[in-house]
């Protein structure tokens, strides 16, 4: 197993609370981009676009570029009045390994990409299909919820939403956010033992 695998794994074994809580809380992205599917998880290495609201063009553009465990992250400018991406283009990306989509904007098909098992995050559903005129950027810092990703950071995804781990801080964090979680099944077996009340 390579390097990013094995980080990949170990942050799949934490929580995003807890990822949260190791970096003062902070770097968690605003809880209005949720999961589109019951039991969403989703962990691996940003690959950005910046895009006008409600256009794809940078995100068709950027499709066949990506590679086994990113995370395509995409600045939709919060726009939710028009979907960025639905089943087909999340069905190219699943084809190539993407661990999955987070957009500060909106998207569609969702039964279709739940049905995929596909992780997307988003700040909302609807039919309304995108333009395809441009502009947009890739591979540049991003906003994402108030926190910014760069390519290459970690993007950790559950139930709870999203955090985003700096790419230097990666071994410390998820040691730290396991250490956590750690300390925290030993307090809930002495709640469940009654040894704490
Ligand atoms: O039409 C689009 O570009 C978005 C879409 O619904 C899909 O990818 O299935
Ligand atoms: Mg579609």
């Amino acid at each position: 197993m390579n390097a990013d695998a094995a980080l990949r794994e170990r942050f799949a074994g934490v929580s995003v609370s807890h990822l949260g809580d190791v970096m003062d809380r902070l770097n968690v992205v605003d809880g209005r981009i949720r999961p589109i599917w019951p039991g969403c998880r989703l962990a691996g290495r940003a690959v950005t676009v910046l895009t006008a609201g409600g256009d794809n063009r940078a995100i068709h553009e950027i499709i066949p570029a990506l590679k086994d465990g990113d995370v395509l992250v995409v600045n939709g400018q919060g726009v939710t009045h028009r979907a960025l991406i639905g089943e087909l283009i999340a069905e190219r990306a699943q084809r190539r390994g993407c661990a999955g989509f987070v957009l500060d904007a909106a998207v569609r098909d969702a039964d279709e990409i739940a049905g995929l098992r596909f992780p997307v995050y988003a700040r909302g559903v609807i039919p309304a299909g995108p333009y395809r005129n441009g502009p947009g950027r890739s591979g540049v810092p991003v906003a994402l919820g108030g926190v910014v990703v760069r390519p290459g950071d970690w993007v950790i995804g559950d139930s709870d939403g999203l955090a985003v781990v700096p790419q230097e801080e990666a071994e410390d964090i998820v040691a730290k956010a396991e250490s956590k979680r750690d300390t925290e099944l030993q307090q809930q077996d002495d709640i469940r033992a009654g040894r704490i009340v």
